[in-house]
């Protein structure tokens, strides 16, 4: 039988989700695993060459057909920390905001934000692998992932995306999810799913594995990140794919 192709995200979040998967033999022997950043990932289950993706939200208008396969998510409750627009003026001198091309999600939640809840409108760059050494005077920029949890040090304005939408809407937000752009057999699914939970339930585990001196990863995985795709993360998704249909 055909191996699945299955694609997730190269950060740090995703760390917790691979821990069981990396450690099952059961669905190793079913799977091709690859790793790259959302967008990416998002590119290549839109293309085919992917069977399932951890993908950015904002690519689901892009496939013809999508199913989400799991329980898990990347989502957050409230403050994700990794998902932020940096700057070195406050809001309102904001002139121009560089968008991270690693990402899908974050930078649509951005515009939608900017429009409904901050109401300002600078300009928008999509931006280059070196853009975060222009963030600098009205330049502002959303980074994502791992590199955001750097950027912290680095700016002294730091808006998290995705506080604000909750501020916003009231509601939790979803960055990514499994999605399989076909019907994958339920066996499979269900050991995927199981796979997931295992370093969820083993977070002391995942940072010892992690050894990461830039933010405490206790809290990233524990507070910020939220990983369950609760009924609330669904409605949060559904609201966001409703405004991003107006950016
Ligand atoms: C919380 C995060 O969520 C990510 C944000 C994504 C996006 O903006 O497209 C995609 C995948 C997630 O890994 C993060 O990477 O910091």
């Amino acid at each position: 039988m055909d191996k699945i192709n299955v694609g997730a995200v190269s950060y740090l979040n995703t760390k917790p989700l691979l821990y069981g998967i990396v450690r099952s033999k059961a669905l190793l022997e079913q799977v091709e695993l690859v790793i790259d950043y959302p967008s990416k990932i998002a590119d290549m289950l839109v293309q085919g060459s992917l069977d399932v993706g951890l993908i950015p939200v904002a690519a689901i208008p892009q496939l013809k057909e999508w199913h989400i396969i799991s329980d898990y998510c990347i989502g957050a409750e409230s403050a994700v920390a990794s998902v932020c627009l940096f700057s070195e003026v406050p809001l309102d001198k904001i002139e121009r905001v560089l968008l991270d091309y690693q990402s899908k999600t974050s930078v649509n939640l951005c515009k939608v934000l900017l429009k409904h809840y901050w109401k300002i409108n600078p300009a928008m760059e999509d931006a280059k692998e070196d853009f975060r050494e222009h963030i600098q005077g009205t330049t502002a920029g959303v980074v994502i992932g791992d590199r955001a949890l750097e950027q912290r040090l680095a700016s002294p304005y730091i808006y998290d995306l995705a506080a604000a939408w909750q501020q916003f809407t009231g509601l939790p937000f979803v960055f990514a999810a499994w999605i399989a752009n076909k019907k994958l057999p339920e066996s499979f699914c269900k050991l995927f799913n199981e796979a997931n939970a295992v370093g969820l339930n083993e977070l002391e585990k995942v940072v010892a594995e992690n050894p990461y001196t830039i933010y405490d990863l206790h809290t990233y995985f524990g507070k910020n990140i939220s990983y369950r795709l609760t009924e609330t993360k669904k409605r949060g998704l559904e609201k966001f794919l409703q405004l991003l249909k107006y950016v």
